[in-house]
């Protein structure tokens, strides 16, 4: 039986998430959110439903979801929630825009998500619940863990290293061979020159430690 696709959240990641899934033909059935009024209206005419409907009528057998919550510093709510969903026995569909480049050889955890332009290089691996934002450049041989999100227009040069959690802000820049810790924060348009240990928020360029875990 073919599962239908959820999102969970209506914000703005989740409307980019519905935008590359419909570019790529898939089809959605609902959009599932605690608080169904937040969602200003229909988005492309998708049925919102509230979360205590949904668990109340939708086995995992039934459903792929999609992780809808966006992240801008901290990535623990959209962590929180695919752990949560996994917790009750759901699947994680991924959503990869037509436009991005996956290497042949590149592996992709579940429910990665690929946005419009991003580009993961050979020999590179994703770990589950993995953003790649629009324009995002995963060069070859990076290893990046779970639920880390790769903010718009980052450059991770090769073999560059990135714990779970973390979050790279927009337009940052990461030279080869860096390995960056677990829950980090690289701040918007830094260029990361020495590692960055766990927890550590470093920002500038060349980026300097403005807090610790
Ligand atoms: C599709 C999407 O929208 S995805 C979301 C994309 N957005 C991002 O990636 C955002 C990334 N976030 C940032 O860059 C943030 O500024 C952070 C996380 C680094 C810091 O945020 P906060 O903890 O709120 O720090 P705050 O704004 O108070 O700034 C602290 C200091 O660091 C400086 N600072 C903050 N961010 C940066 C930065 N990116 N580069 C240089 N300096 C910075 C501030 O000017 C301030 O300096 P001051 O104390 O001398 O005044």
């Amino acid at each position: 039986m073919t599962r239908a696709i959820m999102i969970l959240g209506g914000g703005g990641h989740a409307r980019v998430l519905i935008e590359a899934l419909l570019r790529s033909g898939a089809s959605i059935a609902a959009i599932v959110e605690s608080d169904p009024a937040t969602v200003g209206g229909l988005v492309r005419s998708i049925p919102v439903i509230a979360e205590d409907d949904f668990l109340g009528r939708f086995s995992p057998d039934q459903v792929l979801l999609v992780n809808g919550i966006g992240s801008i510093k901290k990535t623990e709510t959209r962590q929180r929630v695919f752990d949560r969903f996994k917790g009750l026995g759901h699947d994680f569909h991924s959503v990869i825009d037509p436009s991005a480049v996956v290497a042949s050889d590149a592996v992709l955890g579940e429910g990665a998500q690929l946005i419009a332009g991003s580009i993961i290089q050979p020999g590179s691996r994703l770990g589950s619940n993995v953003i790649v934002n629009t324009g995002g450049r995963v060069d070859h041989d990076c290893v990046i863990g779970d639920h880390v999100h790769i903010a718009p227009g980052v450059t991770l040069s090769g073999g560059v290293r990135i714990g779970a959690g973390s979050h790279i802000g927009t337009g940052s820049t990461i030279i080869q061979g860096i390995t960056i810790g677990a829950h980090t924060i690289i701040g918007a348009g830094a260029v990361v020159v020495r590692d960055v240990k766990d927890g550590e928020t470093v920002v500038g360029i060349p980026a300097k430690v403005i807090a610790h875990g």
